[in-house]
């Protein structure tokens, strides 16, 4: 599909690689700061009509009651009705759900146990949290988030869940979206914080006086969140798990014009490579993945590393989708250092986990070592805006030319590393471990072949 402004677009990067003033220092600047701007959440305020606030549930145990409540009106006592209805809430915990109450004090209903009238999908509640989820997603114009109804929660006074992430339910889970309904109450803010950013969503401030009005907010699954204590009142919430689904075809592709974030990430990448002083004999841009994924922990995992390339989320969807837009090879990769502490180590990317096992008992220390060097390539960390490789290459001209050239971009995380198990050499046999930590890999040919 063609892009509307694609031909100035074009104009305007190459202008920009043109322009003499700007070093492949800037360029990398742009790049970095770029991907710093990525969305980890949304929110919102949405007027909607009194029947769109209409709640059934089930009463009491053994022979139940339906009961019905509005929003919009609803009084203490339906609220109070509404908390008696609920069990308490219990949370993810490994790999359990417990009941924790000084975790979390909050009621719950389970969907079978409820039905409400608010439709995300009629509220276009949907539509509007996706540019931000989906921004930088070279695949948006496939995919669409699908919300699923998951709870009902009533934070009474005194209420409050402490700091979490949510549990993914499925692989495809890329976040979680929450809607809180006009009831009276203080206190109760949600604190969403990821890496450096943070903020405050106060749907308390931000609905009172509103009776027909909800607050929303959507966020990625590894954002760490919690509801502050409710003072007065009652916070009701229906909560969604947000998947990415493939776009069904008798969907209209809505036209997509990148954000300001994205266009400057893609000139940017677009101007290094017209650059033929930037990594001349070729090399990788490293950058760390910014969210959690469900890579392969170890060597038997059925998970792939390739798998993920689809379900990237925020700066991480956003490099990967622009550098296939340039026409850079983008690649998951595990980083692996092998450095044995006397600075005999080298920086080894692979393709997938490395199984130790196969070399048995490690008699010889540096077994372990050899085998990841031999299973990926090896790694030369470098400063690719200085051309250090020449004078490093009258050191040792052969060990340069077996590696590849890596300067990271953005530093790499280590929130998603797989262990490759091995059995060391000691004064006992003991089990020990090379670990590799997931970047993306955007590969520049040499700069001769490469095409501006
Ligand atoms: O009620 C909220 O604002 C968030 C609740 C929450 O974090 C959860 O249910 O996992
Ligand atoms: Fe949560």
């Amino acid at each position: 599909m063609r892009r509307p402004g694609r031909r100035s677009f074009r104009f305007l990067v190459t202008a920009l690689a043109t322009m003499p003033q700007e070093t492949a220092k800037d360029h990398l600047n742009v790049l970095r700061k770029s991907l710093e701007q990525s969305t980890q959440w949304t929110s919102g305020v949405l007027d909607v009509r009194g029947e769109d606030l209409t709640l059934f549930y089930n009463y009491g145990e053994g022979e139940r009651e339906a009961r019905s409540l509005n929003f919009e009106n609803a009084t203490n006592q339906h609220l109070e009705e509404l908390a008696t209805a609920c069990q308490p809430a219990t949370f993810g915990r490994g790999k359990e759900d417990v009941l924790d109450e000084n975790y979390r004090k909050a009621g719950k209903l389970d969907c079978t146990n409820f039905a409400a009238s608010l439709d995300v999908g009629t509220l276009q509640i949907v539509d509007a949290i996706s540019p931000d989820l989906l921004d930088g997603r070279g695949d948006a114009d496939n995919k669409i988030i699908r919300a699923e109804l998951y709870k009902l929660n009533v934070y009474g006074p005194g209420s409050f869940f402490k700091s979490h992430k949510d549990t993914p339910r499925g692989e495809e889970m890329i976040g979680s979206l929450v809607i809180v309904l006009p009831t009276k109450h203080d206190g109760g803010a949600l604190s969403l914080s990821h890496g450096k950013q943070a903020c405050t969503f106060d749907s308390a401030a931000d609905l009172a006086e509103k009776k027909t009005s909800i607050a929303y907010v959507a966020f990625f699954s590894d954002v760490m969140h919690a509801v502050e204590k409710v003072t007065s009142g009652y916070r009701v919430t229906l909560t969604y798990n947000l998947f990415l689904v493939d776009r069904p075809s008798s969907r209209l592709v809505p036209a997509r014009q990148p954000s300001t974030a994205e266009a400057a990430c893609e000139a940017a990448l677009r101007a290094l490579v017209a650059d033929p002083t930037f990594l001349r004999r070729g090399g990788i841009l490293g950058f760390g993945l910014m969210h959690q994924y469900p890579i392969p922990r170890g060597p038997k995992d059925p998970q792939t590393l390739n798998h993920v390339l689809s379900i990237l989320k925020g700066a991480d969807a956003r490099i990967y989708g622009v550098a296939s837009r340039v026409g850079l090879e983008a690649t998951l990769h595990l980083v692996y250092d092998t450095d044995d502490g006397e600075g005999y180590g080298r920086y080894v990317g692979a393709a997938e986990v490395v199984d130790l096992e196969p070399i048995g008992y490690d008699e010889y220390w540096g077994a372990a070592k050899e085998a990841i060097e031999k299973a990926g390539e090896t790694l030369w960390v470098c400063d690719a805006t200085e051309d250090l490789d020449d004078e490093d290459a009258w050191d040792d001209p052969e060990q340069l030319l077996e590696r590849t050239s890596l300067h990271w971009v953005t530093k790499l995380t280590k929130i998603n590393r797989a262990a490759s198990a091995y059995i060391a050499y000691g004064n006992e046999a003991s089990l020990d471990h090379y670990y590799g930590d997931a970047a993306l890999f955007v590969r520049f040919p040499e700069a001769a072949g490469r095409e501006p």
